[in-house]
């Protein structure tokens, strides 16, 4: 029997987000029909997606026949969508959104996101170096005006909600002044390792909500990054607590992420992992197990763009 995600986060605007979701990274086109399949199965509704995945003609392919089937309606779903690095300008934010709409076979997606706050060349596909392998960025990047486009693509029912991801504070700060709609979410790397209590508390007084990214460490990443990454499932501590309840060290990872009152979007195209990470909704931690998963916290960056090497450099990085 499906497990569900039965926690959901509302928005400023009414809005209900599921706070347990699917990640669709690194799920490429000939694993990610099979998993959403299982995923859909399993109980989950709300789906991560962005372009630069190269999966969104296959994920629509894979709604288009759950809804059409009569097997979900669409109001069940929750849909997140991203405007492409190449594409971090006011004037492309429209043409980009309709491109995946287009791709997922949808008429708007629940929530659109900012998916960095600079904007990188498109130069050859999503892999963006230029001739040098070096990545260029523009240097200023217009966050108000570009925030502006998300508000009128809002406005035209193109998307529920609107927010952001890998912003900074400052950043944030910035299109909160100068806004007629607030950001709905803030999409940003968090787990043990990399907790940003001082971020997520800055988000939560203002009314954000936020998503947490590769929760438990985006295991395989190291393949991509070429350098050794931690392994946050593999914490003593975290193994500890996890025999105690009976559970995995996931599914602590990700129960520990929803007590902080933070959604995520754990990537499996495992059907039995992808059904271990929703079954997070028959226990609780107590707070002693809570204050001491946030004692691991090391400040620890784990996916560092590993799919644009280098840009950590850029002065517009929010880290
Ligand atoms: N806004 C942004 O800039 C970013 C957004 N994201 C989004 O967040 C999602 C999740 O982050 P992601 O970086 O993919 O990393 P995750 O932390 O979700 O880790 C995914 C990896 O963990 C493995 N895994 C999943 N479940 C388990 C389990 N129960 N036990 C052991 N291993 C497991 C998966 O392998 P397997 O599939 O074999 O199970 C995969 O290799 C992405 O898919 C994407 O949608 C991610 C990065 C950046």
């Amino acid at each position: 029997m499906a497990a569900a995600c039965k926690m959901d986060l509302t928005f400023e605007n009414g809005h209900k987000m599921p706070a347990l979701g699917f990640g669709t990274w690194r799920a490429p086109d000939d694993e990610v029909e099979k998993a959403l399949n299982e995923a859909l199965e399993a109980g989950y509704r709300h789906i991560d997606c962005a372009p630069v995945y190269l999966n969104e003609p296959t994920i629509g392919r894979v709604l288009k026949q759950w809804i059409d089937g009569g097997r979900v309606a669409r109001d069940e779903l929750f849909i997140v969508t991203k405007l492409p690095p190449h594409g971090t300008r006011a004037s492309t934010v429209e043409k980009f959104l309709k491109r995946s709409l287009t791709d997922l076979q949808l008429d708007y997606v629940d929530l659109y996101l900012v998916h960095v706050p600079f904007t990188v060349p498109e130069v050859d596909g999503p892999f963006l170096t230029d001739d040098n392998g070096e990545i260029v960025l523009e240097t200023t990047t217009d966050h108000v005006s570009l925030w502006k486009s998300m508000e009128a693509v809002a406005d035209a029912g193109l998307a529920r909600s609107i927010g952001l991801s890998n912003f900074n504070q400052r950043q944030i700060q910035r299109v909160l002044d100068n806004c007629r709609i607030k950001p709905a979410n803030l999409q940003i790397e968090n787990h043990i390792y990399l907790q940003q209590h001082g971020l997520v508390k800055f988000c939560k007084a203002n009314g954000i909500t936020v998503t947490a990214y590769s929760p438990l460490g985006s295991k395989g990443i190291e393949k991509l990054l070429n350098r050794e990454v931690p392994d946050l499932l593999d914490n003593p501590a975290v193994k500890e607590i996890a025999q105690r309840h009976g559970k995995t060290s996931a599914q602590i990872l990700l129960r520990h992420l929803l007590q902080r009152g933070i959604a995520t979007i754990p990537k499996s195209t495992n059907a039995t992992r992808l059904r271990q990470n929703i079954a997070l909704f028959d226990f609780e931690l107590p707070d002693g197990d809570m204050a001491e998963l946030n004692g691991l916290d090391q400040n620890v960056r784990i996916c560092d763009f590993g799919f644009f090497p280098g840009i950590t450099k850029h002065p517009e990085f929010p880290f």
